[in-house]
């Protein structure tokens, strides 16, 4: 995908106050309450998540935002309107991807997106540039049917994209791509909040929500249990890092007397420090027998949303020390 967009940029007038403001929104399928007196907020420009094991009602909840669902009870305001009863004048502001999104059928992929550009009275050279954006240039005279599952997952992200919304709602974007893919639409969707944009972005890919999202809700059985920025919910989490050291490099002594260590345990031929100071720890590592080969695990949004969905907590997945800049998480 290529980052070129040509899009034009959102007045910065409608930069401020917020986007979506949903108050006590309750739906109940039979017996089924799948939204539970949500309430929240998305300012304009905010990069928002929307997280949750399957059957949370993250899809419920956004489909009452994009005004194709009607909440039981409370409000919601989208853009300052009201989406329901379907507001058609609340849609040429607002872009969707759904999981099931249709294509038309005998198109190619670049008629398919001049068609839907049409739609929306945006111009063929807009759909002609928004392929380039999701990386589907090449596949511009190829039939819909015959795209791949990835790369029609990336046509409609760009039905979404095509006509420049104030307002984009995605529902796991990237569970199609590959992993280039994926990095790609990062990319895109850093851009398109850069330009002032507000997106909704629902996903199952907590590292995903940790490097992309301003803030997080954290939906369980139709609640919010946790709302905030991801690095405010690690940080309150107060999980320790743990530094793990070639177990010949010193004694579990010598680890046990540096100052900040919490805990030292051995563990498969590593000694495993417990810290909430883990710079001042590292250095004192570094200075007893060097950083070759020393291993940090920190609390990622994962271990939190396991944590809070009560699903167990994240395997051990150490990362090796090679940068004191390490930007993994930042894509
Ligand atoms: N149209 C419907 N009729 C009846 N029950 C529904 C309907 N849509 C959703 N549900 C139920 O409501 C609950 C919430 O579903 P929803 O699709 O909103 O969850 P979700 O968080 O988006 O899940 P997933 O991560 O699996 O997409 C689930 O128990 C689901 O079975």
């Amino acid at each position: 995908m290529s980052e070129a967009r040509t899009m034009a940029s959102v007045p910065h007038e409608t930069a401020t106050g917020a986007a979506i403001v949903v108050e006590d929104v309750r739906k109940r399928y039979g017996d089924r309450q799948a939204v539970d007196g949500v309430s929240l907020q998305v300012g304009r420009g905010e990069f928002f998540g929307l997280l949750g094991p399957n059957g949370a009602g993250k899809t419920t909840l956004v489909e009452i935002m994009e005004g194709l669902r009607q909440a039981d009870s409370g409000t919601v305001s989208v853009l300052g309107e009201s989406p329901w009863p379907r507001n058609v004048a609340l849609l040429p502001r607002l872009g969707v991807q759904t999981q099931s999104s249709a294509f038309f059928v005998r198109q190619t992929a670049r008629e398919h997106l001049r068609t839907v550009a049409a739609l929306y009275g945006a111009s063929r050279a807009d759909a002609d540039s928004t392929l380039g954006t999701v990386g589907l240039a090449d596949q511009r005279d190829v039939m819909v049917e015959n795209l791949s599952g990835g790369q029609r997952q990336r046509l409609a992200i760009a039905s979404a994209l095509v006509h420049g919304p104030e307002l984009i709602f995605l529902d796991e974007p990237t569970a199609a791509l590959d992993p280039q893919a994926r990095r790609d639409l990062w990319k895109v969707l850093r851009e398109l909040k850069s330009e002032g944009r507000t997106i909704v972005y629902t996903t199952h890919h907590l590292d995903e929500a940790e490097a992309l999202c301003d803030r997080v809700a954290i939906l369980v059985a139709g609640s919010v249990v946790a709302l905030d920025s991801p690095h405010h919910l690690v940080t309150a989490a107060g999980a320790p890092t743990r530094l793990l050291i070639p177990a010949e490099r010193m004694s579990q002594e010598d680890a046990a007397a540096i100052p900040g260590v919490d805990r030292v345990t051995e563990q498969g031929g590593s000694l495993v420090l417990e810290t909430a100071e883990s710079g001042k720890v590292l250095q004192a590592v570094d200075a007893l027998g060097g950083l070759d080969g020393v291993q940090t695990r920190t609390a990622t949004l994962e271990d939190v949303y396991l944590e809070l969905t009560g699903t167990g907590t994240a395997t051990d997945n150490p990362t090796v020390i090679t940068d004191t800049n390490d930007t993994e998480q930042q894509g």
